[in-house]
Order: C-alpha cells, then sequence, then structure tokens
C-alpha cells in the first residue's frame, strides 16, 4: 500500500537524491574503552559513490556495520545519513548468509559452493522490506532514488509499492551471472522481479545486462527487447523497464592530485626506504576475498623465487589484505591459507629483517595507500571474478608520469576498458609467472607507451561520467509507459566487450523460447 507522504512535519527532511545502499560511507567503530568514532567503509562501492552524493547533496540510507544500534539521521562530513537498524540474526541471515554466502558466490562463477538457506531468504526478504521502507521515509515527493547491489534486489519493486511517485534506479557492482547459474537460484523469480521494479537496471558490462534480458524472457517469459550495444528494454507490469551497462569509475582527478602532492612523494620514498630500497616493489590491495586471486599471485611469486627468476633481496611484494566477512566460514579459511601461504615464502627466501612479502591484514589509510601506489614498480590484480574492481583504475589513476606497469585479470569488468595492461588469465600459473617477469624487464619506451594510454582512459572516465549517464537515462526512463519496447539509441553503453567477454550467457536464444521453467 502506498506510503502516506503528506506529513508536512517531516517533508522538510526529506532529500530528492537518495542513495540506498547496504553499507553506509561510514561504519561505527566501537572501540574497547566504550568510546565511538564513525570511520570509512570498506570496499569499492562507498570509494565510487561518496563523491558522486557529495558533488549532488543527496542523502545515503544504509546500516553503519554494527549490530543493534538506533541511531537518528545525522550529518556526518558534509554527508546526509539515514542509518538502518540491523540486529545480530539479521547481519547473520541477510548479511553473512544469503547476501554473502549464497549471493556472492552463486554471482561470482561459483567460485565457492553457494548455501541455499531458506531461513536466510527469509531474513533477506524482511530486511529488504526495512530498507525499501527507510529509503520511502527519506525520498522528497518525485524524487530520485538509486537502490544499489546485491544485498538490495527486492528494494526496488517493494519501494515502488510504498512510494509510487519516486524514479527508482538499480545498479548492481558484482557480476551478473548466465541462465544456467542464476537459475539454481530458488527465489529466482522473486529476486527478477524485485529488480524489475526499478526504471532502469544497470551493470558493469554488456554481459551482465545481455543475461539479465535473456532471463526475463526465458524464465519470467516477458517481451523483451535487445537494443544493439547491449541491453535493452523490458515489459514489466504495465511499465518498460531500461537495461544497459555503465562500468564504474572513480574520483580519477582528486587520485591524480593527491598522488602528485609533495606529502605522498615523500612518503613514497619512505616506504621503499622502509622496505629495504629493493630495486623492484610489486603490490596487491585487495579485501581479503576468495575471489580476488591473492593466492594465486603468491603461488606465481613464490615459484618465481623457487626458481631463481626473481631475487627476493632485490624484488619485494607488499600485500594489503583489508579484513572482510570475518564472520562467513570460507573467508576464515582463505585468511589462514593466504598467511600460511606468506610465511612459507618468507620462511624460504627472507632473510632477517628482509622478508620478500610484506602483508598487512588491517585496513590502510587513504593517503598511505595512495603513497604505495606511487611505489609500487608493478601493481597486481589478479581475481578470478570482479564486478569492476577499482584498486586497478586507481594505481593507473596514480601514474601521471606514465611509469610503473598494471598486471589485471581478464575475469574483472576493469579489464575490458584498460587493454594496454598486462592481461593475464589467473589460472595459467606459467602464464601469470612469465607476465609478471615481461611487466618488471619491460622497457622503459613500452612502459611510458602503455601506461600513457591506461591513464588518459582513466581520466577521460570517471565516477562523474558514470553517475552522469546512469542518471541521465535514469531520468528519460522514469515512468516510461506500457507501449510496446521501441528501439533506443544506445549511446551510454561500453562500447565494447573488452577482451574477455565472460558473463555473457552461452545460451542466449533469440527466438526467446523459454527452456527454464520459473
Ligand atoms: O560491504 P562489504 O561486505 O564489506 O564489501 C565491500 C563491497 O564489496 C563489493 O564491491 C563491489 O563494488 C565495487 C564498486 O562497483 C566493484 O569495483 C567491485 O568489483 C565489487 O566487488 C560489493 O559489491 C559492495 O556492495 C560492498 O560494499
Ligand atoms: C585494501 C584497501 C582498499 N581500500 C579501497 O577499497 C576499494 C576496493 O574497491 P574494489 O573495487 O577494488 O574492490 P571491492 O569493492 O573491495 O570488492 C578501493 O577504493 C581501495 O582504495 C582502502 O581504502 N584501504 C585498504 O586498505
Amino acid at each position: 500500500m502506498p506510503l502516506d507522504i503528506s506529513d508536512e512535519t517531516t517533508t522538510h527532511d526529506r532529500s530528492d537524491f537518495v542513495v540506498v545502499a547496504n553499507r553506509l560511507p561510514v561504519d561505527l567503530d566501537e572501540r574497547p574503552d566504550g568510546s565511538t568514532a564513525w570511520r570509512r567503509s570498506p570496499g569499492g562501492l562507498v570509494t565510487a559513490l561518496e563523491p558522486v552524493l557529495r558533488s549532488r547533496n543527496g542523502c545515503w540510507v544504509g546500516w553503519p556495520g554494527v549490530a543493534d544500534r538506533e541511531i537518528a539521521p545525522f550529518t556526518h562530513d558534509g554527508l546526509r545519513i539515514h542509518p538502518v537498524r540491523l540486529g545480530e540474526t539479521d547481519i547473520e541471515g541477510f548479511y553473512e548468509g544469503f547476501s554473502n554466502s549464497t549471493l556472492w558466490p552463486l554471482y561470482h562463477d561459483v567460485v565457492v559452493k553457494p548455501t541455499f538457506d531458506r531461513e536466510w531468504w527469509t531474513a533477506y526478504r524482511d530486511v529488504n522490506r526495512r530498507y525499501a521502507q527507510a529509503a520511502a521515509a527519506a525520498a522528497a515527493p518525485g524524487a530520485t532514488v538509486w537502490v544499489h547491489d546485491y544485498q538490495l534486489q527486492l528494494v526496488p519493486r517493494m519501494l515502488r509499492e510504498l512510494r509510487p511517485d519516486v524514479t527508482i534506479g538499480f545498479f548492481l557492482h558484482i557480476p551478473f551471472p548466465p541462465v544456467e547459474l542464476f537459475a539454481q537460484l530458488p527465489w529466482r523469480r522473486s529476486v527478477m522481479e524485485g529488480m524489475l521494479g526499478a526504471d532502469l537496471v544497470g551493470f558493469h558490462l554488456p554481459g551482465g545486462a545481455e543475461n539479465f534480458v535473456v532471463l526475463a524472457r526465458r524464465l519470467l517469459e516477458l517481451e523483451t527487447r535487445p537494443v544493439t550495444g547491449g541491453g535493452g528494454e523490458i515489459r514489466f507490469d504495465g511499465r518498460i523497464v531500461r537495461v544497459g551497462a555503465f562500468p564504474i569509475s572513480i574520483d580519477s582527478a582528486d587520485m591524480a592530485t593527491r598522488a602528485r602532492s609533495e606529502s605522498v612523494r615523500r612518503r613514497a620514498r619512505e616506504i621503499r626506504e622502509d622496505l629495504g630500497n629493493p630495486e623492484q616493489i610489486l603490490l596487491g590491495v585487495d579485501r581479503l576475498d576468495y575471489t580476488k586471486g591473492i593466492d594465486l599471485r603468491l603461488d606465481a611469486l613464490g615459484e618465481l623465487y623457487d626458481e631463481g627468476r626473481l631475487d627476493p633481496s632485490r624484488t619485494v611484494m607488499v600485500q594489503l589484505a583489508t579484513p572482510s566477512r570475518e564472520q562467513v566460514e570460507q573467508y576464515a579459511l582463505m585468511r589462514t591459507s593466504i598467511e600460511t601461504q606468506v610465511g612459507r615464502i618468507n620462511g624460504d627466501h627472507g632473510q632477517l629483517g628482509r622478508p620478500p612479502v610484506h602483508y598487512l591484514y588491517q585496513p590502510v589509510a587513504r593517503d598511505e595507500l595512495i603513497a604505495l601506489y606511487v611505489a609500487a614498480d608493478v601493481m597486481l590484480v589478479t581475481p578470478l571474478r570482479d564486478g569492476m574492481n577499482l584498486v586497478a583504475k586507481e594505481y593507473v589513476a596514480c601514474r601521471s608520469e606514465h611509469s610503473g606497469a598494471l598486471v589485471l585479470s581478464e575475469f574483472t569488468g576493469a579489464a575490458s576498458e584498460l587493454e594496454q595492461a598486462y592481461l593475464v588469465n589467473p589460472h595459467d600459473l606459467d602464464f601469470v609467472k612469465d607476465t609478471i617477469v615481461a611487466a618488471l624487464e619491460q622497457s622503459p619506451e613500452q612502459r611510458r607507451a602503455r601506461m600513457a594510454a591506461l591513464h588518459a582512459q582513466v581520466m577521460a572516465n570517471d565516477v562523474h561520467h558514470w553517475a552522469r549517464t546512469f542518471l541521465d537515462t535514469l531520468a528519460v526512463s522514469g515512468h516510461a509507459t506500457d507501449e510496446p519496447p521501441h528501439e533506443i539509441a544506445m549511446d551510454w553503453r561500453l562500447p565494447s566487450t573488452g577482451p574477455f567477454s565472460p558473463t555473457v550467457s552461452p545460451v542466449l536464444d533469440p527466438a526467446g523460447a523459454p527452456s527454464v521453467t520459473p
């Protein structure tokens, strides 16, 4: 039933632009002495959306990262925040369970086996309803509400029921899987219908958009129309839902400016000294997640030292791993396994005070991270699957002088744009090893040519461009009526599917015959 928004006493607190995401941009840090402070939340979604919200003066609806805290709306560092309360059992069923032990592995190519649990689904549905209610309360009449990511796929439809007056965008930050994988989900129909509550559904890559349209046709038997270049239109519930690809990015100019600052340059020199002035520094920067391929790059490095192809006194590696989803079993297992690998390499190849692998399991502050990007000669980004991977773009943005090299997995969204990187299949260990050596040994001319092309790409396609193209398309998509789907110019699409198009369903059926029963 639609929500009554006529209450004059509350409408002044409502926003014309509302971002809804599982996490707020800041987490509440509860310290052992009982004091609290707000600190930046982990992950690329926050990195990307924070500057967008800041420039559009909207409000952010999300969870403050701790259980059972009732916090009234407030402003933090110029950002308007609307916290959503989650209890311990919500966190277990909705966040650790359905979001991160069902959807996350399913959408990332079942890198680990997803668990299908009916109680988690109930928790997911209940918590999605709470987010929809919070968004409905925060949105001004006729507002634009932008819902984000796999944790909140039911929110668009629930929100539309509460607030038919608002325009709703939905963006998925992780890969959207092919039909064969998605069809495993027992609640596949409800999830699809939840997302179809939006006026515009966005993905990083055309492959994800195409998978979604194919599913709408085959699973829900909806009328769809593909649009040249990926995505399309879907007729659902008397409306036209648009679907497209919008590759996310970073605040490139801000990153480049910070990287050029004297304080960051000085810190980069100190880091090199602290590491014992090695000739070359390799760098990995990830949330500690089994999708990121940290283990694979350590395997490659270990073998290169074992075989004498790299000298541990001349080439060292820094691996930052932000703690992530620590209550989920697979993450705890991955941590143990990575730390065993680091210990093995350092045990075999280190000297007193000179470990070849410098490993930190802690979040690292922004300026320290940028100094590490500036110090690193080769950046290693080797996920098995990743929606985008902003770390790759951040490293490139920091290389205004066109130095350094990026080794990048083909299975990241970023690979479709960063074609001048050293692209690798992370499963091909010998190729990864050869590529790391090639990146370290590249000539200054090769280095400059590759990095100049990469840097130009990232500087020209920043996060403001991403937000603008999505929101401009949403503005013309909102409240589309039930006319037959028509050909539209998708000039906001990604121009190419990149070197490898991993998420396109191989069973795309132009005739549209449903082969999956709902
Ligand atoms: O909130 P957490 O469970 O701690 O996880 C952090 C975020 O991880 C994921 O990030 C994704 O978004 C990035 C920006 O689009 C993209 O570059 C990356 O490839 C994705 O993995 C997750 O999707 C977010 O919801 C989380 O906040
Ligand atoms: C390790 C580390 C990272 N960051 C920042 O986190 C994001 C990571 O975004 P990405 O898209 O690469 O991947 P996920 O969203 O995590 O799946 C990026 O902006 C990093 O700069 C950080 O601030 N501090 C850290 O220690």
